[in-house]
């Protein structure tokens, strides 16, 4: 059967898909038909449908799961679609393969029903934060460079990604940064709690942005916010001091007040969408910067991991948490960033799977 992990988030659903490839010839002769179709179905597209794609590369090759070799491929699509995902899985005939996948995020339990309904599967559900430190500690033991940091992130011309080694990697905090955001301290292995959330994360960027711009997809909102200026909507120390706040040693261009310039009708005409943009975004990355750096230092912690799809194609934020960390620890903790960024769940998920399918019924029906 297919080997499968799927993290069906509050935006976004996650798949990693296990496609072995040391099949032998009697293995390919006697490969089902619906099996075929569905692994050249998943392997010879990158977009499926309108909205599903697969992250190519992202694609992680000759890696050793459960006993086979294979690659490891990595594939998303908006929760919102998730009736066409069904449609989808009953007229590939997925449920003559297998009566159970295993899934995780809020999602599994949310569309438990209708993926039984509508197409005869059950879900095997499993923790998303189990599956998430599971999956961080598969993909950065079995991917070279996977973790990194910037340096120099506050220079624009001169910030570059550096490799960072992870192997020794306790303690340290993950700031999974999705629709809302998670923040956990991890300590060994097994040993992680949850210590704090905010509901201000990814979902909120993107909302508000599509309120205040009219943008309509996450790429153009990171776009917008790439060619704006948020010092037109924020209210900054020196628009309060004429300059620094020295006894607090407050730079006169750290931000007093976001979005703090916005009372003001005529400032409010000279603002533009994508000055709106970036204002937007460096309001959210701020607070979450912020929280974390207090939970940091709550925990004893100095490494502090940074993951989840709001960090996509956002160099931005990523650079402006890199700089926070580095600026109010006075050096003393580093922000780490993962390549895989929003696909942990769904990888501890395909670890499960692959743990437990000894244990499971996952026989066709
Ligand atoms: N193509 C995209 N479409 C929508 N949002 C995107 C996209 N790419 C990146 N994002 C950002 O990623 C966020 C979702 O991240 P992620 O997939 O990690 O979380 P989730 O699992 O959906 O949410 P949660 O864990 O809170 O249930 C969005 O809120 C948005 O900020
Ligand atoms: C509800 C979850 C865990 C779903 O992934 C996530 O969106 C989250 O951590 N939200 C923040 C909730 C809070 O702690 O305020």
């Amino acid at each position: 059967m297919p080997w499968f992990g799927m993290d069906i988030g509050g935006t976004l659903t996650k798949l990693v898909y296990f496609e072995p490839k040391d099949t032998t010839e009697t293995e390919e002769r006697d490969e089902l038909e619906t099996l075929k179709v569905i692994r050249h179905y998943l392997v010879g597209n990158q977009a499926y449908g309108k909205t599903g794609l697969r992250d190519v590369h992202l694609e992680m090759k000759d890696q050793s799961i459960g006993g086979r070799r294979g690659s490891l491929h990595f594939i998303r699509f908006p929760t919102s679609e998730m009736n066409a995902f069904l449609e989808l899985c009953k007229a590939k005939n997925f449920n003559s393969l297998v009566s159970a996948i295993c899934a995780t995020g809020g999602g599994a339990y949310k569309f438990e029903g209708d993926f039984l309904e509508k197409v005869g599967l059950t879900l095997h559900k499993f923790d998303e934060l189990d599956c998430l430190i599971k999956g961080i500690h598969y993909i950065d033991r079995n991917n070279p460079c996977e973790c990194y940091y910037w340096r120099n992130p506050g220079n624009a011309e001169e910030s570059i990604k550096v490799p960072f080694d992870f192997r020794d990697p306790y303690p340290y905090l993950v700031v999974n940064i999705g629709s809302g955001v998670s923040v956990l301290a991890v300590r060994g292995p097994k040993d992680y709690r949850r210590v704090s959330g905010t509901s201000l994360g990814g979902g909120t960027f993107f909302g508000l942005c599509c309120l205040l711009t009219g943008c309509e997809t996450f790429e153009d909102a990171i776009e917008l916010a790439s060619r704006g200026d948020n010092r037109t909507v924020d209210k900054l120390v020196k628009d309060i001091y004429g300059g620094d706040y020295t006894r607090f040693h407050l730079s006169g261009d750290t931000v007093a007040s976001s979005f703090g310039h916005m009372n003001n009708k005529e400032k409010r005409e000279n603002t533009s969408k994508e000055d709106l943009a970036r204002a937007t975004l460096t309001t959210l990355t701020n607070n979450i910067g912020s929280i974390a750096r207090m939970c940091a230092v709550t925990e004893k912690i100095e490494h502090i991991v940074f993951v989840g799809n709001f960090l996509r194609v956002n160099t931005i934020s990523m650079k402006l948490l890199a700089s926070a960390m580095e600026f109010w620890s006075n050096g003393g903790m580093k922000a780490l960033f993962l390549e895989h960024e929003g696909y942990f769940g769904a990888m501890g998920c395909l670890m499960e799977y692959v743990g437990s399918s000894r244990s499971f019924s996952f026989s066709s029906t």
